[in-house]
């Protein structure tokens, strides 16, 4: 996240971060959200097939273990990628995955399920939503150890489609939201977009998918996200067959 703050610890408790392991360890590579104990929600840009994974839950400040974290591995065969997903276009969309933990986690006060928002809604320019994650500082910058979040306002679908915004980049199964100086980068990828209704609850409407190859926080450049209403109907289909 560029030019955002420290979060609050645990204020994102459906904040996930997805690790791939290497010669024993595991790395970030991505964000995701826990939306039912047993499964995330992420990118299907952040899937390897070649690669094994594990969900990490309750983290805040990866440079110290807090007490709070839970370390589930994903079995290879509980990775659903969205069946539109094409990795050589990501301007294409469909940019989602679920993710089915090898044991449900256990909900606390720092680990609690992310709300879906309710199918097909889309919310109106300038909204207020902010973006959580350990992606980069800044571009080509380092991760941080601790959660960072951003506020990020909505632009919808007819600005962001302007030609010196992102143009036909850009489709309507997509929120985009920012484009000052604060951005999401990589490493936000498959994270959350919170955005909270009048009553106060927060609902995830999107997924973090792409930002500009020019930089992180290009002005006219949004963070984009995979509109998470758009794709409700697929999202209960896997979690119900599976
Ligand atoms: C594409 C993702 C793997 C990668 N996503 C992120 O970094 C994320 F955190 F924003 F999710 C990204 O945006 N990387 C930059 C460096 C990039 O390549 N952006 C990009 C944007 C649009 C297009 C286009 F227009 F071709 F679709 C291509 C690349």
């Amino acid at each position: 996240v560029v030019n955002g703050d420290d979060a609050v610890p645990y204020s994102w408790p459906w904040q996930i971060s997805l690790q791939y392991e290497r010669d024993g360890a595991f790395y970030h590579t991505c964000g995701g959200t826990l939306i039912t104990p047993i499964w995330v929600m992420t990118a299907a840009h952040c899937i390897s097939a070649s690669r094994t994974y594990e969900v990490v839950l309750g983290e805040y400040d990866m440079s110290k273990a807090e007490g709070s974290e839970q370390r589930i591995p994903v079995n290879p065969g509980d990775i659903f990628v969205h069946p539109g997903w094409n990795s050589g276009c990501v301007s294409c969309g469909d940019d989602i995955a679920l993710l089915k933990l090898s044991r449900s986690a256990e909900l606390s006060d720092t680990v609690q399920l992310g709300c879906l928002p309710p199918p097909d809604e889309v919310l109106p320019n300038g909204y207020p939503c902010y973006i959580s994650g350990w992606g980069r500082l800044y571009t080509g910058g380092p991760l941080p150890a601790k959660l960072q979040q951003a506020f990020l306002p909505v632009v919808d679908y007819a600005h962001c489609s302007q030609p010196d915004w992102w143009g036909s980049t850009v489709k309507t199964t997509m929120v985009c939201a920012g484009g000052d100086i604060k951005a999401g980068c990589n490493g936000d990828s498959g994270g959350p977009l919170n955005c909270q209704a009048p009553d106060g609850i927060w609902y995830v409407h999107g997924v973090t998918s792409f930002v500009s190859s020019r930089g992180c926080n290009t002005l006219q450049k949004p963070t984009v996200f995979t509109r998470v209403s758009a794709f409700e109907a697929w999202i209960k289909e896997i979690i119900t067959n599976n």
